[in-house]
């Protein structure tokens, strides 16, 4: 897990006035962090081509000029000028050095974006618009510094932005490089130490990039004397969309509950054999999960009786969300409650919850900032908000997921991840933990997945659960 924040300024300023660091030192640091990039990509001779802004952005690539003369054929683009007292320095350098500035920009085997970084204010004028949109259409290998050129503090193209192959960013992990709209920007993110090791760097945060490495499969089955009963029942309820409520019971099943039952309303047509049916809660059960495709089908005193009324670990999804008496359980604060929203239902929650109207785009523009604020009001219950990066809440603490791909955007994916995340619940897992494994659990399902992305189903997820490693 690494840790992530909104900006570095406070960081930077500890680099100055606690370690005594210079502005000089922290850019050096971060142009060979990009050059190292580079040299790991292309042998020498190969072209660069390096747009530069007037700030400091600018600045570092402008030193990157500098590292790279003599080994590349560097190019270097200063559509602004240099206005930075530093920007200025590090072109006296890079000129002293050979660095030949390009008239106008050309085609290259590496683009660096160096334009704007944490410094943009406005929009890009039109002019600029212009030359991110000619950078974009270049085809080499696209490296962005810091942050692509136009993401603004929302992670939102201003009005357009640099799409990287590669983002060196330097000295910690910010948010924005996270939200779901920067993830068409970004590529790959890679961070860069300033001048001291990243743990001398940082300082205390609540907001965590959960990795890979962070994954740890279901308890193995160690003991050869365990029976079903050891591994825990999920009650999954599968109301008027039957196939959401199977996906769920089949993704719980094959992720290690022991016993799996979905509670229905009426006889189901096909369901996989290895599911019970019943039309209440069955008594041994050890979690719930509810709103699936669940439509009008249950009673309000049944969901009342069996749903509200009880104490079970649950997981709330979907169509819970549009059921009053189910919402109430978010102001049970004992109970293991995970609510997994996709941002349109999250904004019928905000609405329910917080008396607040909220579009999908203020809430994809916010994702940190009101999940914050929804677990500031409810504490205890973990949200998981998703996404192309979902955002797990609890305890004012932020998990992003970063490692689910495209071929997930198909219905059913969500189905499947209620029924990984009531699995652990049901095995015993803590709420917390049953939803960030769940969350990386279905990442790492889809990153497994070999065929085209357009083409992956909910099941091949669930069939890639018995295989799932962190090392995936
Ligand atoms: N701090 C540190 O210690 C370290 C910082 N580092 C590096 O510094 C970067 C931050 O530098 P920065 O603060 O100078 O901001 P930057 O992104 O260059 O933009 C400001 C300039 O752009 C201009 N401008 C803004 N928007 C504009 C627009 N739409 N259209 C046109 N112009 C626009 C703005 O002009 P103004 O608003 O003043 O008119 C100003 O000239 C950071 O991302 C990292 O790469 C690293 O070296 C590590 C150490
Ligand atoms: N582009 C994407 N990148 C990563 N994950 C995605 C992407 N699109 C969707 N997902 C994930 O797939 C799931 C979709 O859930 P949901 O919208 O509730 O689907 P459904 O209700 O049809 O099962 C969520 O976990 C979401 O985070």
């Amino acid at each position: 897990m690494q840790r992530l924040y909104r900006n570095c300024y406070a960081m930077d300023r500890k680099c100055y006035e606690e370690y005594g660091l210079t502005e000089d030192l922290l850019m050096e640091h971060a142009a060979e962090g990009m050059a190292r990039q580079i040299r790991e990509r292309f042998d020498a001779g190969a072209r660069v081509l390096i747009a530069a802004g007037p700030g400091n952005n600018g600045a570092d690539g402008i030193t990157l000029a500098r590292l790279l003369q003599g080994r590349y054929d560097v190019r270097l683009s200063l559509p602004l000028g240099a206005k930075s007292a530093m920007a200025k320095l590090q072109l006296e350098r890079a000129r002293k050095v050979g660095v030949p500035l390009a008239e106008a920009v050309e085609a290259a085997e590496c683009i660096v974006d160096a334009l704007f970084g944490a410094g943009l204010s406005r929009p890009l004028s039109e002019e600029i618009t212009a030359l991110v949109e000619r950078l974009n259409d270049l085809e080499g290998f696209k490296l962005a510094c810091d942050i692509p050129t136009g993401l603004d503090e929302r992670g939102v193209p201003s009005p357009v932005a640099f799409r990287a192959d590669l983002t060196v960013t330097m000295g910690a992990l910010k948010e924005a490089l996270y939200l779901d709209a920067a993830k068409e920007y970004v590529g790959r993110i890679e961070c860069v130490d300033l001048g001291v090791e990243r743990l001398l760097y940082e300082e205390e945060s609540t907001t965590y990039l959960l990795e890979e490495s962070d994954f740890l499969p279901p308890l193995r089955r160690d003991r050869p004397s365990a029976h079903k009963g050891s591994f825990g029942h999920a009650a999954v309820f599968c109301g008027e969309k039957e196939g959401a409520g199977i996906l769920a019971g089949s993704a719980a099943a094959r992720f290690g509950a022991g016993l799996t039952t979905l509670v229905i309303h009426e006889k189901l047509s096909a369901p996989p054999a290895f599911l019970m049916l019943s039309t209440t809660v069955p008594p041994r059960a050890t979690a719930l999960a509810i709103g699936m495709g669940l439509g009008e089908y249950f009673e309000e005193e049944l969901l009342e009786k069996e749903v509200v009324d009880s104490s079970l670990p649950v997981v709330l999804d979907a169509d819970a969300f549009a059921k009053p008496e189910l919402l109430q359980i978010v102001h049970q604060e004992n109970r293991e409650v995970v609510i997994t929203p996709h941002p349109a239902e999250f904004a019928r929650l905000w609405k329910y919850l917080m008396k607040e109207e909220l579009s999908v785009e203020e809430i994809q523009e916010n994702r940190f900032e009101l999940a914050r604020r929804f677990s500031a009001r409810f504490p205890r219950i973990v949200l998981l908000l998703k996404g192309a990066n979902p955002i797990i809440a609890h305890l004012g603490e932020l998990y992003v997921n970063p490692l689910g791909t495209v071929a997930l955007a198909k219905g059913g994916s969500g189905d499947v991840l209620s029924g990984l995340i009531v699995a652990l619940l049901a095995q015993g897992y803590e709420a917390l933990d049953a939803a960030i494994q769940g969350s990386l659990a279905l990442a790492l399902a889809a990153r497994s997945y070999e065929g085209a992305d357009y083409s992956m189903l909910p099941t091949d997820l669930i069939e890639r659960l018995g295989s799932l490693s962190s090392e995936e």
